[in-house]
């Protein structure tokens, strides 16, 4: 059985809400946008690829059944709607490339007289439908190429280490650094894997070590901390991380703790990899001082599960999200190849 994150059909959404797991599998339904924007902003949907998905199926979820009276009624509709789902959280790219790509295709069918108003909202719609099938063969060959790159000139397994959740939950199936790891594991090539615990939200211990204990790997949960006496200790071939936003120039919006782990890396002598889709490259920033970083609220660093952990009356900064510079990075592993962080904005324009 593999993890579904995204539940969807004929305009009937739902998704596992991620703020249970792993003590529990619940389903919710997204009736509408409102409900996909709250889902993205209270985290019970996360990971760059999974929120754009969510966020545009809430808006077919809308749209399904409406009616129109005119294309620019439902163009205005499309474009609002659009507008108010990137407000839901701001760094990573995805859903703000899905939406203006949504939004030039409303635009130019608006002025094609041949084509009704029910055959814009089925046409927007199916554009739609069809980026859950695109992210999960996106993610399959981000692991072959991937799986390529860590196995080139190697012929014993690997140990490798992951930060915060890329996998099944992340994404529409399979994921994209989890993916990569998913795929040497599949060639039989994968001695170990580690994932860090991902404070202060815990992605990798309630999410990513869910995904690595379904799916039978061989897995090691690690607290951030230990990164560094971890490299020290342990052969670790790789270190692959997902990633928010990529600038032209390659530096990379991830999970807060990325950077000091591609540092430490750096210091080791390991490779460190970013694996994403080309839908969470932005070549219209220059570089990583153009990406908004979110703070998340106090709680979520002083309390666990409810629970506080942390003595009453501190202050807190809580960036859920660091940029790695360009030089740290390895490779950018994405659908297309892999990507020197150098060649993004060549290759990506193209
Ligand atoms: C394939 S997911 C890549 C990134 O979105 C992921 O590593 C990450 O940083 C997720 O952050 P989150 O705050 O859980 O949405």
């Amino acid at each position: 059985m593999t993890l579904e994150a995204i539940k969807y059909k004929s305009g009937q959404l739902q998704i596992l809400d991620q703020l249970l797991l792993p003590a529990e599998s619940k389903y919710i339904p997204i009736d509408g946008v409102k409900d996909g924007w709250n889902a993205i902003h209270k985290m019970q949907v996360r990971g760059a690829p999974a929120i754009a998905i969510v966020g545009c199926l809430s808006l077919v979820v809308e749209i399904y059944d409406k009616q129109y009276d005119t294309k620019a009624a439902l163009a205005a509709e499309i474009g609002e709607q659009l507008e108010y789902l990137v407000t839901s959280r701001p760094t990573a790219v995805n859903l703000k490339l899905a939406a203006d790509e949504m939004k030039a295709l409303s635009e130019s069918i608006l002025s094609k007289d041949d084509i009704d108003v029910d055959e814009m909202r089925r046409s927007i719609i199916k554009e739609i439908e069809c980026l859950l099938e695109k992210d999960i063969s996106d993610n399959r060959a981000i692991g072959e190429h991937g799986a390529n790159v860590l196995l080139k000139g190697v012929d014993r397994p690997l140990q490798l280490l992951t930060h915060c959740n890329t996998g099944s939950l992340a994404t529409a199936g399979y994921g994209t650094a989890l993916g990569v790891i998913r795929s040497v594991n599949e060639r039989n090539l994968l001695e170990h894997v580690y994932c860090t615990e991902t404070r202060p939200y815990n992605q990798g211990a309630r999410l990513t070590a869910y995904e690595l204990v379904h799916d039978k790997l061989p897995a090691t949960l690690v607290t951030d901390s230990m990164v560094a006496a971890l490299l020290n200790s342990r052969k670790i071939d790789a270190i692959i991380v997902g990633a928010d936003r990529v600038a032209a120039n390659g530096d990379t919006a991830n999970k807060i703790g990325t950077y000091q782990m591609a540092v430490v890396a750096k210091h080791h002598g390991v490779p460190f990899y970013v694996a994403a889709p080309f839908t969470s490259i932005d070549v219209a920033i220059s570089d990583g001082t153009c990406i908004k970083i979110e703070e998340r609220p106090d709680h979520e660093l002083t309390h666990i599960g409810g629970q506080r952990i942390a003595a009453p009356g501190i202050g807190c900064w809580n960036p859920a999200f660091d940029v790695t510079p360009a030089e740290l990075i390895t490779g950018i592993i994405t659908e297309r190849g892999v990507l020197k962080p150098s060649e993004v904005a060549t290759k990506v324009r193209r």
